[in-house]
Order: structure tokens, then C-alpha cells, then sequence
């Protein structure tokens, strides 16, 4: 991993646990959940954060090579930022296996269960939100709702618990980073269940927050049963995104514009064929699903790119948003120029659109009154907005 990269915050993915009480043929982390592994289900909803972190996946030996294949699904060219690693025998050897990967400039790191699959996103910045505004460790963690007894190992009751002083444990934890190198460095491995238990038996605070519901472990079957009915029953999220894009005119007469061929009419200069509509497309589209701009993913400068088509951009932004589950349901465009007259080949364009990115899009334009650059007839911009579906 380059020493170059500059994240301030890691998230150790812990996936190399055999699922015993699950009972799979598979480990746990790389059983199906309604067509997603739990681990891509983990990792998905990491990369949904809105700051980009440092993921480490810690897998078994054997499915290092699964791992990674999800890894490259779920973020696609984010080689440098998600790693894969081979786990240890228990999951403290896991974590501290990951902890080992953790890049110089991070300061604060997240412990996650691939196992509690459905955890959402806020989930994820609300812990790592705690841990840089108070210093301490932090815990999600839900009110116990059953009496608790203690008992022999005869079922026999000894005592009672008070629930009202108890909270179940979930994860993420997170930790000040030096801090958290320390205690897994100073501790044995069979004392502690969790990160915090590791964390506070070095002195270190730790304070919980709440937690979430379908944060749970899924640990048996009927865990797993149940996060399918949690599925079913969650509807599909929905994002939006906008894109916006400009382009001066040059001097050939051949334009490219919202799909289209424009004859007798000047081009828009760029690195691409300068077509401003199907670019805002881009942008409007991955910024719906979380996934950067048409600069990050294509790169502009690239020569594979140069001249390229606005369909190559559009088919390859709706190719990388449907490897990371989600697709278009409309997008809305408006160009802002006075040429070329849009309005007679609106329904011409619609269709070349709609076609390409395989949902509705309908194309509005507009001028400025003569005033702008636009109004100046020094170029065209175009103002898109996408929403999408995560499936
Ligand atoms: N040696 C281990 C053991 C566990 N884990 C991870 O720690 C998380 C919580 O552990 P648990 O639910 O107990 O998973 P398993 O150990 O796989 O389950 P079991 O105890 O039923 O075998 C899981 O995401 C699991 O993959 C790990 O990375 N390495
Ligand atoms: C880390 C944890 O998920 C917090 O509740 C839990 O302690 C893991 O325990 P397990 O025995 O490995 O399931």
C-alpha cells in the first residue's frame, strides 16, 4: 500500500471466521444473502461514507483470493484503499492482523464484524464522528430487553443481573488508533471478546452510543433467516445525484451534443468529443451512487479516452454504478445555450439518452438572455440530475 495515500481513518473488516454455529459449507462472511455475500454487504455499505477510508478485509487463508474479488466489485480500481489480509485463529488474531495494515497517516480506526452484514452507513460515520469528538473509544450498543440470570452450569440460577446497567455490544468500535495499536499489542488473546473490552483493559475510556437494530450479528441460521426478511422489508434506498459540465466552442463544425451529431454546427472542444449533456449524465449518475465524478473514474487525461464518444462515458458510468448495485430509475438534463436551436430534435436526443443509459431521460434547454458566457455564444453547459436505485 503506497505511503502516499493520506486517509485519516481505517476500517478493519474481520471476515476470517469459520461460522461455526451458521453451519455453511462456506465461511460465514462468504455466505449469500439475497445475492450479495455478507461481506460485500459489509463493505458496500463502507464505501457509501461520504470521506473516503482505508479498508482492510481480514479473510481465511483459503478465500483470500474471494476476498479480493469482492473487494475489486464493491470498489472497483480502489486497490490502494481496500486491502485484503489473512486472518488468525481467533478473531482478536484477525484484528490485529488487520491492524498491522493500517496506513502511517490514519488516526482513528473502526472494528467491524463482516457478520453484522446489514449494518448501516450512518452507523459507520456516527462511531467514527464519537471517537474524533471525544478521544474514546466507542461502542454502538442497544438496551438489553430480556431479564438476565446468572447461572451454574446446571441451569441453575445463581443471581440476577440488572438490565438496566447492561448494553449489548455491537460493531463498529471505534478507537484512537495509537491507542488501540498499544492495548492489542499489550494484550493476550483469549482474555476479550471485543475491541473495547481489549482497548479499556489498557486504561483506555470507552464510551458507547446507541446502536442500531439490523447492526445484529448474524451468527445462526436463524440470524440469517431473519436478515432476510430484514431485506425484504427494507425498501430499495434511493439517491440523487446532479452533474454539471461546460465546453467552449472551437471552430470545426462538428458537434457532438446530448448524443447527437450536430451538422454545419461548431464542436465543443475537449479531451472527449466535448458532448457537455452525456458528461453531466456521468456526473449526475455517479455522484447519485457515491461513486466519484467522470474525472475519477474515466480519467480525462487518459489517451484511452481521447475523442471518446459521450455513449462511451454513459454506458460505462450505468456498467460501473451496476457493479456496485445500483441503477438508474430517470435523469433530468437542461442545456443552457443559445445553439444549436435544441427544441426540434428533443425527442431524437430523449431516445439516443434513454437508450444509453437504460431509464428515462428527457433533455430541457435554455439560453440566458444574452448574458453569460452562454449568452456570448462562447460555449454550451449542461445541468443534470439522476436518481438511482440500490438494489
Ligand atoms: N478467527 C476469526 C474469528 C472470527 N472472525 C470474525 O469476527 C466476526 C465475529 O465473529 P463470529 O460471529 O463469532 O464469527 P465466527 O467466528 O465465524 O463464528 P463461529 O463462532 O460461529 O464459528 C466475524 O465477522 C468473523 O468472520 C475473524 O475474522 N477471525
Ligand atoms: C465483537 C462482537 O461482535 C461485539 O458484540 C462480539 O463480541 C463478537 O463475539 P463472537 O464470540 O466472536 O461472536
Amino acid at each position: 500500500m503506497s505511503a502516499h495515500l493520506q486517509l485519516g481513518t481505517a476500517v478493519i473488516v474481520v471476515a476470517a471466521g469459520s461460522g461455526t454455529r451458521l453451519g455453511a459449507a462456506l465461511p460465514k462472511a462468504f455466505v449469500d444473502l439475497a445475492g450479495q455475500t455478507l461481506l460485500e454487504r459489509s463493505l458496500r455499505s463502507i464505501m457509501l461514507l461520504p470521506s473516503p477510508v482505508q479498508v482492510v478485509v481480514v479473510a481465511p487463508a483459503d478465500f483470500v483470493v474471494d476476498a479480493q474479488a469482492i473487494a475489486n466489485t464493491v470498489a472497483p480500481g480502489l486497490e490502494e484503499i481496500v486491502s485484503v489480509v489473512v486472518g488468525g485463529a481467533t478473531r482478536h488474531d484477525s484484528v490485529a492482523a488487520g491492524l498491522a495494515q493500517v496506513l502511517p497517516s490514519v488516526d482513528v480506526v473502526l472494528v467491524h464484524d463482516a457478520a453484522r452484514a446489514l449494518t448501516p452507513t450512518t452507523l459507520f460515520a456516527d462511531v467514527e464522528m464519537a471517537v474524533r469528538a471525544t478521544g474514546a473509544g466507542i461502542v454502538p450498543a442497544l438496551p438489553v430487553v430480556d431479564s438476565l440470570k446468572q447461572v451454574d452450569v446446571t441451569g441453575g440460577v445463581l443471581g440476577i443481573a440488572d438490565r438496566a446497567q447492561l448494553r449489548a455490544a455491537q460493531t463498529p468500535q471505534g478507537f484512537p488508533r495509537s491507542e488501540l495499536d498499544a492495548a492489542y499489542a499489550a494484550a493476550s488473546a483469549s482474555d476479550f471478546t471485543d475491541d473495547a473490552a481489549v482497548f479499556a483493559a489498557q486504561g483506555g475510556a470507552v464510551t458507547t452510543i446507541p446502536g442500531d437494530d439490523v447492526a445484529f450479528k448474524i451468527t445462526t441460521a436463524w440470524d440469517l433467516n431473519r436478515a432476510h426478511h430484514v431485506l425484504g422489508g427494507i425498501p430499495d434506498a434511493h439517491r440523487v445525484g446532479t452533474g454539471i459540465d461546460v465546453h467552449a466552442f472551437g471552430e470545426a463544425e462538428n458537434l457532438w451534443l446530448a448524443g447527437l451529431h450536430w451538422p454545419g454546427e461548431k464542436e465543443l472542444s475537449g479531451h472527449s468529443d466535448g458532448d457537455a449533456v452525456a458528461h453531466a449524465i456521468c456526473d449526475a449518475l455517479l455522484s447519485a451512487a457515491g461513486l466519484g465524478d467522470i474525472g475519477s473514474c474515466f480519467g480525462t487525461d487518459d489517451p484511452a479516452y481521447a475523442n471518446a464518444s459521450g455513449e462511451v462515458f454513459v454506458r460505462g458510468t450505468v456498467e460501473l454504478l451496476a457493479a456496485s448495485g445500483f441503477e438508474p430509475i430517470n435523469v433530468s438534463v437542461q442545456i443552457v445555450g443559445n445553439r444549436p436551436r435544441f427544441s426540434a430534435r428533443r425527442e431524437e436526443a430523449q431516445a439516443v439518452l434513454t437508450k444509453w443509459v437504460g431509464a428515462p431521460v428527457s433533455v430541457s434547454a435554455t439560453t440566458t438572455d444574452g448574458l453569460g458566457f452562454t449568452g456570448r455564444g462562447e460555449g454550451v453547459a449542461a445541468i443534470a440530475n439522476a436518481l438511482v436505485r440500490q438494489r
